[in-house]
This record gives structure tokens, C-alpha cells and sequence, in this order.
């Protein structure tokens, strides 16, 4: 067991995401068996109580691995030398609310939380960012944290990643093993595009494989698009465990390298690849290793693909000039 514990904050940490995360990263499921991790979580004032609850389980599991934690409300205090920091508290959307309704009510929470990580985070922090809208969100994490390299800095895009290999894998018959370089290009949000044009099924193209344009254009790639709002629809509020296990799967990658042979998808700061503006939080296809990212260069963009890139990138252009109006970026 390596001698010091990597220490995780978690935001929101008493809400419904929380309440799985919390038990996979105790339990080894970010980090791997032999990293002991201490868990820094942060809350509103008002939810501690109910986080005290959540630390009580965590206690009651006896997990090995869990070395310490600590809770509060100073965001300060709590990212004191984090080495990671998935955030994750934000205001959910609720039945009818869309994405651009929620930027003015997270954007001075991820603006505070951008200064204090950029005052007292370990040197080799990265910061994941759940909480919606992940991208706008992260951006302005990263635009309060002028100390830290920007490539430190990502959204979640892995559970649309995941929601894809899974309905891909249904309509082709196959395991989701068996399916790799499926990519998620640009915002969490029903603008986001799902692209099989490159991904495989047992080495074999998956859209020849599939060899249906309408049911990928019309089926496919709306469901995993507003499977987010499918699911508050069925179980009145959002993902909360899917989101979780995504956000582990993210970490764990970023820290660890994404599987030989294949890619994930990861929201990241656009140098302009493909096409998409510099500087916006932009999902791309990416190779991981020992928490450095890549962006997989020269893939072909038919014009099919290119509209739909460019659709979400124009929407991640309207939030940002929605944030910057706002005043919460420069
Ligand atoms: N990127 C993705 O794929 C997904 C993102 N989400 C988003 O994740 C976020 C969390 O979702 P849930 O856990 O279901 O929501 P929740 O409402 O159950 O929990 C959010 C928690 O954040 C806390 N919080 C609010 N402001 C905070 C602050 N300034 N500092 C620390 N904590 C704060 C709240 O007190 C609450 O306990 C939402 O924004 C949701 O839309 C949800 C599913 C998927
Ligand atoms: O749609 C929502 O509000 C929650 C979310 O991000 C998702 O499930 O993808």
C-alpha cells in the first residue's frame, strides 16, 4: 500500500451523485487496492447534517483504503492540497428547466470554487467537474484559476460515452466490451454528438456494422442525447448512480490511461482541433496516461458529422458569451 493517501474532494457531496461516489472511491473503485485515499467533502451549510449521516455509513463500511475524512463548508479548508477534486454540487435541473437556465445559478458557485483551487490545491491537482452544465461550469473554474494549467481542467461526457456503448452494443447485438472509439463531441447537453463513424465493433466498423443511417441519425443519437431528461422523467430527478460510476470511470482513467487500444470521451479545452473554438470545454475523443490527456488527431469529419460538431460548439460559444455578459469569466 502506498504510503500516502491521495486526497479526493468531493462538492455536493451529501446529494444524490454523492451518496454513490462516495462509497466506489472508498472502496477502491477510483484509485485502485492499493491507494489509500482521504475524502475532503464539501457542502452548503445547511446540508452538513445530512452529510454527517453519510460519513457515519462511510464509517460503518470499514473500508480499508478510506484513511480520513473531512467535512465542511469553506471551500478553502476543504481543498486544502487536494490532488483531486470532482465537483459535483450544483443545482440539478429540474422537469422542463434546460441546460442555459442553470448557468446563472452555478456560476458563482464554480467561480469561488475555481479561486479557492487555485489558492490551496496540491501542484498536481485535476479537477473534474460534474455538476451542470459541466462545461460552461468548468470553464469557469478554469478562468478563476489562472495559476493552474488549464489542462488540469474537465467535464463529464463519460456517462454519454457510457449511455452510447450501451445502446449501441443493444441494436448490434453485442457486449459492450466488444465495442471501442465510440467518441462524444462537444457539450453535455442535447446538443452533444454521438459518433460511431469511427468506433469498432470486434475491429469491424460500427456503422457499417449497424448499416443504418436513419436509425443512427434518428434513434440513436437523439436517445443518448435526452437520455438525461428520460431518466428524470421516469424516476422524477436526475441520474445519480449512472452519473457516479461514469465520474469514477473519468478519474480513474485520467489517473490511470484509458485502455490500449480505444479512446474516451472528455470534455477538455479546445486548442482548436477540428475545427471548435479555442478556449471552450469541448468533448473530444482522447487518449489518457498518467493524467496527461491527448486529442486523437486526423480522424475524417464528413459533412454529417460536421454539422453536428459545429451545432455544439455554437451552443457552447452561446454559454460562454452567457457567462462572460455575466461577468463570471474574463
Ligand atoms: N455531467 C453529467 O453527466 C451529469 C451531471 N449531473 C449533475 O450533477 C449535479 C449533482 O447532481 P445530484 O447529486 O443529483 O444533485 P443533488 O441536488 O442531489 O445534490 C447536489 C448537492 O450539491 C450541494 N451543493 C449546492 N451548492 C453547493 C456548493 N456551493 N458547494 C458544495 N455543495 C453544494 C447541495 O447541497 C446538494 O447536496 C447536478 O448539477 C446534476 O445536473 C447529473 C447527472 C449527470
Ligand atoms: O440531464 C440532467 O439534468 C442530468 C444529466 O446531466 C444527465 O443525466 O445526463
Amino acid at each position: 500500500m502506498s504510503p500516502t493517501p491521495v486526497k479526493v474532494a468531493v462538492t455536493g457531496a451529501a446529494g444524490q451523485i454523492g451518496y454513490s461516489l462516495l462509497f466506489r472511491i472508498a472502496s477502491g473503485a477510483l484509485l485502485g487496492p492499493d491507494t489509500p485515499v482521504e475524502l475532503r467533502l464539501l457542502e452548503i451549510t445547511p446540508a452538513l447534517g445530512a452529510l454527517e449521516g453519510v460519513v457515519m455509513e462511510l464509517d460503518d463500511c470499514a473500508f480499508p483504503l478510506l484513511s480520513k475524512v473531512e467535512i465542511g463548508d469553506d471551500a478553502e479548508t476543504i481543498f486544502d492540497g487536494v490532488n483531486l477534486a470532482l465537483l459535483v454540487g450544483a443545482r440539478p435541473r429540474t422537469k422542463g428547466m434546460e441546460r442555459g437556465d442553470l448557468l446563472e445559478a452555478n456560476g458563482a458557485i464554480f467561480t469561488a470554487q475555481g479561486k479557492a483551487l487555485n489558492k490551496v490545491a496540491a501542484d498536481d491537482v485535476r479537477i473534474g467537474v460534474t455538476g451542470n452544465p459541466a462545461n460552461t461550469n468548468a470553464l469557469i473554474a478554469m478562468s478563476n484559476a489562472p495559476d493552474i494549467p488549464r489542462e488540469r481542467f474537465s467535464a463529464l461526457t463519460r456517462l454519454d460515452h457510457n449511455r452510447g456503448l450501451s445502446q449501441l452494443a443493444k441494436k448490434a447485438g453485442v457486449t459492450v466490451s466488444e465495442i471501442k472509439k465510440l467518441t462524444i463531441w462537444g457539450n453535455h447537453s442535447a446538443t452533444q454528438y454521438t459518433d460511431i463513424f469511427h468506433a469498432e465493433i470486434n475491429g469491424q466498423n460500427a456503422a457499417e456494422v449497424v448499416n443504418d443511417q436513419a436509425w443512427i441519425a434518428d434513434t440513436f443519437i437523439p436517445t443518448v442525447a435526452k437520455r438525461g431528461a428520460a431518466i428524470i422523467e421516469a424516476r422524477g430527478s436526475s441520474s445519480a448512480a449512472s452519473a457516479a460510476s461514469a465520474t469514477i470511470d473519468a478519474g480513474r482513467d485520467w489517473l490511470t490511461g484509458s485502455p490500449e487500444g480505444d479512446w474516451v470521451s472528455m470534455a477538455v479545452v479546445s486548442d482548436g482541433s477540428y475545427g471548435v473554438p479555442e478556449g471552450l470545454i469541448y468533448s473530444y475523443p482522447v487518449i489518457t496516461r498518467n493524467g496527461d490527456w491527448e486529442i486523437v488527431q486526423g480522424l475524417e469529419i464528413d459533412d454529417f458529422s460536421r454539422a453536428k460538431m459545429d451545432a455544439t460548439a455554437a451552443e457552447l460559444v452561446e454559454e460562454r458569451d452567457a457567462v462572460k455578459a455575466l461577468g463570471l469569466i474574463g
